[in-house]
């Protein structure tokens, strides 16, 4: 038997045969000549046959999709026998280039023409980038990048996933995904948590399993194994019946002696907002607005941000939605913002500090600009809006983003809680804000000092570790603390992953947090732990948990006196 151990990142079992994810295409090496024996009109044709190829299966992948990944691929097929694209490389390979690499610099011209004009045609480079890949691999005769196409549904392994194949994957097809890179907070873990698909991270060993071998994978326990048997298979049945139990919620979330605890979704746009409020979210609790930004040559007008933020408001009229302003720095640069030399990009000038400790080249104003989209897209409506700052370290910058949201019309103001030094600060944090919202999956990597995209250090990269169980203690209790004498307590909040583990969402109500924003998948199994609980009983085990000397112990304390984790599969 073997078994294949990593970190579970989204719960259920699974039985089922797997799929390996190709590797991503190499370059071609730079002044690659035209093989001996090869003509250049033989280059050519063969360059053609293999656009043909690329673009005819990118057509029947398209065909048989539907919705976002339908356009994505047929936009992606018109790209593949693009005329501009096919002559350009003709013309190196006119002048002695192999195909692969003529096409490979032909590419690189018209993405990096599209990116100059900006906009709608900016976004059509990532287009040119597939089908170079897709080329390319056809060329070599290797299976072509990205997502397997399969007509039965298959367990992906892969390396990690980049979010752009996360585009074409269709939950329908893909039953679980485990990966032998990538940590919990990872592209994949999120994306596995959003669709529900079982999912085990930095599982080593793993890309070596044969195609179609048939396996089990555990997402709850994170482990994948080659030995198949009835115990293996019935454990996998009682997960898809319990799994239809735990598909909605209705209602709003509470403890067993009816103490409210608001759930809310995590959303990147207004077709996630659309589906969070059709899971039951209470609201959001994080409104990433990076989705406008990303990949854009130039700022996105007033209007055009308004109109993208109207689209998340409509979806919750009524109700609370916490818009973040733009989270971007090194790792994400923007031109118009950040820049892309900084050697530790996590450290360096990110999220809000791209306000006030602004390098050139970026413009002045993009956050007070943001500030007042936000204002103007909340005046329409009845959503009740309210905004935070991503990446505040202190006091001091809290009071001035307070005070830029107040300048910008916008009345309730609060500041994420993602770096040690603001929740150790969060006392004197909160005479500036209204309220605070821990990032559970900054707040892991700076206590930890782990990369959190890094699969090797998942271990430490966990919120369960008992360090970032007592940060977020002491910030909650700070919080309190401040309000003692005020007539009600300004709210904090989680919007991290770790509000979307049932077990770890008891302790965090147990440690004094108010709100819990997550992915609205997560929704309906949050809600049914958490209505096991009463406050005091969560705040014992929460007491016990941050007694334990590693995450291990305090995921296994807390575990323990959560029967109901057992009765759900989770
Ligand atoms: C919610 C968070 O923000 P992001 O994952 O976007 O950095 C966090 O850090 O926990
Ligand atoms: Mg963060």
């Amino acid at each position: 038997m073997t078994t294949f151990n990593g970190v579970g990142v989204s719960p259920g079992r699974v039985v089922g045969r797997v799929r390996q994810m190709p590797p991503a295409v190499s370059e071609p090496p730079a002044g690659l000549p035209l093989a001996e024996g090869t003509t250049p009109e033989q280059a050519v044709a063969q360059l053609k046959t293999a656009a043909a190829a690329v673009q005819s299966a990118l057509r029947e992948r398209a065909s048989g999709a539907s919705g976002d990944a339908k356009a994505v691929l047929e936009a992606t097929a018109l790209m593949a026998a693009d005329p501009m694209l096919i002559k350009a490389a003709t013309k190196q390979i006119e002048s002695g280039a192999a195909a692969e690499r003529a096409l490979w610099e032909a590419a690189e011209g018209v993405a990096s023409m599209l990116l100059q004009l900006g906009g709608y045609m900016a976004e059509r480079s990532r287009d040119v980038y597939d089908v170079r890949a897709r080329i390319v691999a056809e060329l070599r005769g290797v299976p072509a990048p990205g997502i397997p196409d399969s007509d039965e549904p298959f367990i992906l392994l892969a390396e990690d996933l980049a979010p752009a194949d996360t585009a074409t994957l269709d939950p329908r097809k893909v039953l679980a995904l485990v990966t032998a890179d990538g940590g919990p907070q990872s592209h994949t873990a999120i994306i596995a948590r959003a669709l529900g698909l079982p999912a085990v991270v930095a599982a080593p060993g793993v890309r070596a399993i044969p195609d179609e071998t048939e396996v089990y994978v555990d997402g709850t326990a994170g482990s994948l194994s080659t030995d198949v048997g009835p115990a293996e298979l019935s454990a996998a049945q009682d997960w898809t019946a319990q799994a239809s139990r735990l598909s909605s919620f209705e209602g709003q979330g509470a403890l067993s002696d009816g103490t409210p605890v608001p759930l809310l979704a995590n959303v990147g746009n207004a077709a996630e907002a659309a589906a969070a409020a059709q899971a039951g979210a209470d609201g959001v609790g994080l409104f990433r607005t990076e989705f406008l930004f990303l990949d854009r040559e130039a700022e996105p007008s007033a209007e055009e941000q308004t109109a993208a933020y109207r689209g998340v408001f409509d979806a919750f009229p009524g109700k609370k939605v916490v818009v973040r302003t733009l989270d971007a720095g090194a790792d994400k640069p923007l031109p118009f913002l950040s820049s892309s030399d900084e050697p530790n990009p996590a450290l360096g000038v990110r999220g809000y500090r791209t306000d006030h400790y602004r390098r050139e080249p970026a413009v002045p104003g993009v956050l007070a600009r943001q500030l007042s989209a936000i204002a103007a897209a909340a005046a329409v409506g009845t959503t009740e809006v309210w905004v935070m700052a991503p990446m505040v370290a202190t006091p001091v910058e809290a009071a001035r983003f307070g005070r830029l949201s107040q300048d910008a019309g916008l009345k309730t103001t609060g500041v994420m809680i993602e770096v040690p030094s603001a929740a150790l600060s969060t006392r004197h944090i909160m005479k500036h804000v209204d309220f605070a919202s821990l990032g559970t999956n900054d707040l892991t990597q700076y206590t930890m000092a782990a990369d959190r995209q890094l699969g090797p250090l998942a271990e430490l990269n966990d919120p369960w570790q008992p360090a970032v169980l007592s940060l977020i203690a002491v910030a909650c209790n700070a919080a309190q603390q401040s309000a003692v004498g005020q007539s009600t307590e300004k709210p904090v909040g989680v919007c991290g992953e770790a509000a979307a583990d049932p077990a770890l969402a008891v302790v965090l109500v147990g440690l004094g947090v108010h709100t819990l924003s997550m992915t609205a998948r997560a929704i309906p199994a949050v809600a049914a732990v958490l209505q096991t609980v009463s406050l005091e009983q969560a705040r014992q085990i929460a007491a016990e948990a941050l007694q334990q000397e590693c995450a291990a112990a305090a995921r296994a304390s807390a575990r323990a006196k959560l029967p109901v984790l057992e009765e759900l599969g989770l």
